[in-house]
């Protein structure tokens, strides 16, 4: 079953607070959404192994650490996803970085996949999906999908909001991914929103409403 991890940190709430208002402008939600991003990925990736290292200080030689393996990457679901990636990308600046293009049909909420390119050696690395938004989870779950079916399977989800229709609906299709949640909103609305929410994640981060 995945393990789902409701963000409860001060600084993520009053920052989901601020992007939550319709007042908020273009430039300021998109800072928010890489800042939150940030906050979300410190936690998202706690449990990462570490592997010894020998090292020399100015005074001595130590064992330091340093995060084991392949390393990261970080999968930005198209378009919104973007700006969490670029706030990430200052976190763990020699992570790679996949692109899956998917849209949600706004008549059948369904997903439609658009682009996907991927790092050749993405599956020897822990991957991060991040899109802002998990509202009935279709995106989320098809992204998935599809990096499950090229061979990829250490995968983590990151999200700002989401709904719990959402939640319900990914969880029940990838037990075996974790999830990160900045904040669990109340429900959808009639055409796929979630309530409270924050409006079209893609529309306030680049103004195209
Ligand atoms: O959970 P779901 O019901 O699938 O909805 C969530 C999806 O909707 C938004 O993307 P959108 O389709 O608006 O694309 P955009 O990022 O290009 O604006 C959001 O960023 C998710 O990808
Ligand atoms: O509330 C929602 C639901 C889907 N996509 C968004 O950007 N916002
Ligand atoms: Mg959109």
């Amino acid at each position: 079953m995945s393990k789902v991890t409701i963000m409860n940190h001060p600084l993520i709430q009053h920052k989901i607070g601020i992007m939550r208002r319709k007042t908020t402008s273009t430039k300021e939600f998109r800072d928010l959404v890489s800042e939150v991003a940030m906050l979300i990925c410190y936690e998202a990736t706690r449990e990462l192994p570490l592997a010894d290292i020998e090292i020399e200080t100015p005074l001595v030689k130590t064992i330091a650490q340093e995060i084991a393996g392949k390393k990261l990457c970080i999968v930005p679901i198209l378009r919104a996803g973007l700006h969490m990636a670029d706030g990430i990308l200052n976190l763990i600046p020699n992570a790679k970085v996949g692109h899956v293009g998917l849209y949600r049909n706004e008549e059948t909420l369904e997903p439609v996949e658009y682009f996907c390119k991927m790092p050749s050696d993405a599956e020897e690395r822990e991957i991060f999906v991040v899109d802002p938004m998990l509202a009935t989870g279709g995106s989320a779950s098809a992204a998935i999908t599809l990096l499950k079916n090229k061979g990829i399977a250490k995968i983590h989800f990151l999200c700002l909001i989401a709904a719990p229709e959402g939640v319900k609906r990914f969880t029940k299709e990838h037990p075996d991914v974790d999830v990160y949640i900045g904040a669990l909103d109340e429900r959808l609305d009639e055409r796929g929103y979630i309530l409270p929410g924050l409006g079209d994640a893609g529309d306030r981060i680049y103004g195209t409403k």
